[in-house]
């Protein structure tokens, strides 16, 4: 059977429809009585299908009406979608929000800086982003659900995780890079205003461009406004690793 291949949230997550889903992970109907043999032995009796607690067929409903809603809205999934042309430019919004171009952009700014008050912050980003990855992979990993079948695996530069989409790495990443830019930078209100809406938009144009559902993208943007709270716990400063700093100034003379 073709569930045997999936883990639980696997099975769950497979069926792209809630009809689907009803038959191909549990009847939602009550199932017809156990069937025992001529004999009545327990050796021809049919196994008891369990009936789904409410909780469970709320969850699949839930996540029936996020993989149908997911799929109508991702209108830029393939050139030959219905809003195909703006593939090009979604793109791009992809690459702004990936993580080679922000730690190359955070390690050539930690060369370039100058002023200890630049580079502290510049090290910290680059603790954030890593400790991104490293958290968003954690979670794909054990979570381990699958991309939309409409999305086209053309991404830039991925790792073996991945190929899964619980969470978005771009959501987690644009919600913690925008809190930390807001709370680092000094800048003017329509700056602010456009980082804000930069986040949002890639969060948005992951579901267009068909890499993620809805909810990945929901999920994402907690997880990544959480994360900036474990930065700013774990804030690297000359006084709370001294060493670090240390041997960063050796380096740098
Ligand atoms: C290889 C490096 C440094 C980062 C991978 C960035 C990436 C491809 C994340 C996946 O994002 P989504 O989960 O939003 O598709």
């Amino acid at each position: 059977m073709r569930l045997q291949k999936y883990n639980t949230f696997e099975a769950l997550l497979v069926s792209d429809t809630f009809e689907n889903l009803t038959f191909s992970c549990f009847p939602l109907q009550h199932p017809a009585p156990p069937q025992t043999s001529p004999a009545g032995s327990p050796a021809g009796r049919a196994a008891p299908v369990p009936s789904p607690s409410c909780a469970a067929v709320a969850f699949r409903s839930l996540l029936a009406a996020d993989l149908r809603f997911s799929r109508q809205l991702g209108v830029c999934a393939g050139e030959r979608s219905a809003w195909g042309s703006a593939r090009p430019l979604l793109r791009l919004l992809e690459v702004s929000g990936h993580g080679v171009p922000w730690l190359a952009g955070t390690l050539y700014g930690l060369g370039r800086s100058e002023s200890p008050a630049g580079r502290e912050v510049l090290l910290n980003l680059l603790f954030a982003l890593v400790l991104d990855l490293v958290l968003v992979a954690m979670v794909k990993g054990l979570v381990r659900r699958r991309r939309p079948t409409h999305n086209k695996m053309d991404m830039f530069v991925t790792i073996s995780v991945d190929k899964y989409s619980f969470p978005s790495g771009h959501a987690t990443r644009a919600a913690m890079v925008c809190r930390f830019v807001l709370h680092h930078l000094v800048l003017a209100i329509p700056l602010r205003v456009l980082v804000v809406l930069w986040a949002i938009i890639v969060g948005i144009s992951r579901v267009m461009l068909g890499r993620h559902n809805v909810s990945d993208v929901a999920f994402g943007f907690i997880m990544g406004y959480m994360q900036y709270n474990v930065v700013k716990y774990f804030w690297l400063s000359p006084l709370s690793a001294p060493a670090l700093f240390a041997v960063w100034n050796q380096w740098n003379q």
